[in-house]
């Protein structure tokens, strides 16, 4: 069995309200999320994360999926929901995509990718991730309101912008994720645990359209791009 774990628990400070429950064109951001995995010919099975608070909302919004097989809690951050997730799918697979419920725009395509990539490389993670476009540079302590003082620039050659989805062995994992529970170990992606405890990971070309609803900005973008991505290709 192939499963998906999709973090959906988050508050959505940076955007005012839970944004993967806001609606566009009657469907919610997770159900464009969730009807992609749907129908994927990758994917057997998915499990939802939901804040605890929204559980029963979610398990509502997703009632029509057949492969979401369960909704379970949500944790404090991202990490730990995601390890909600495994453990709620503890010995059931041998490999598991974790993406965001708030990258509506992920395609059949990206998932594909994935899949073939985890085959011809044979490593533990294989992620997606775009070049960035802009210069990037390191900041050190923070001047009046957003300002701040430039230490110094990055080679942009060397830089990349993850995004979500990212395939994973599952043991290997679930095993980072709970060694990085019991060493007090944070990192924003699922990947990174990897690469803190010495595990291959392999980035692919994602999609630039591959945007996370992070900011009310994001939204717009979201319904501009919603007519131009074939996600179900
Ligand atoms: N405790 C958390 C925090 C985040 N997420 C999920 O992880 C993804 C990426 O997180 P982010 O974009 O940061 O969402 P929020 O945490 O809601 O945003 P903010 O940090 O602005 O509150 C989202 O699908 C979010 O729902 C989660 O499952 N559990
Ligand atoms: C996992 C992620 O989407 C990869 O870019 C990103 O790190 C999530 O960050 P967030 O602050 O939890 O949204």
């Amino acid at each position: 069995m192939r499963y998906a774990i999709i973090p959906a628990a988050g508050k959505g400070k940076r955007f005012g309200k839970k944004k993967q429950f806001v609606k566009v064109n009657g469907k919610t951001i997770i159900q464009f999320t969730v009807e992609v995995f749907e129908k994927s010919e990758f994917i057997d099975r998915v499990v939802v994360v939901a804040p605890e608070d929204a559980i029963k909302e979610m398990e509502k919004e997703l009632e029509h999926f057949s492969k979401v097989e369960a909704v379970v809690k949500g944790g404090c951050e991202r990490q730990s929901s995601v390890l909600n997730g495994l453990k709620a799918i503890e010995g059931k697979c041998k490999e598991v995509i974790v993406h965001d419920g708030v990258r509506p725009l992920v395609t059949k395509k990206l998932i594909s990718e994935l899949f073939g990539a985890y085959q011809d490389y044979g490593v533990e993670g294989v992620i997606t991730a775009v070049k960035p476009k802009d210069t990037i540079k390191v900041v050190g302590a923070n001047l009046e309101g957003n300002d701040s003082l430039v230490i110094k620039t990055l080679n942009r050659e060397r830089l990349i912008l993850v995004q979500t989805p990212q395939l994973f062995n599952y043991e290997v994992l679930y095993r980072c994720h709970k060694k990085a529970f019991e060493e007090g170990f944070w990192g924003t992606d699922d990947a990174s645990l990897l690469e803190h405890y010495g595990h291959t990971v392999v980035a692919i070309k994602g999609d630039y359209r591959n945007i996370k609803i992070t900011t009310p900005e994001d939204m717009e973008i979201f319904k501009i791009f919603l007519s131009q991505i074939k996600r179900f290709d």
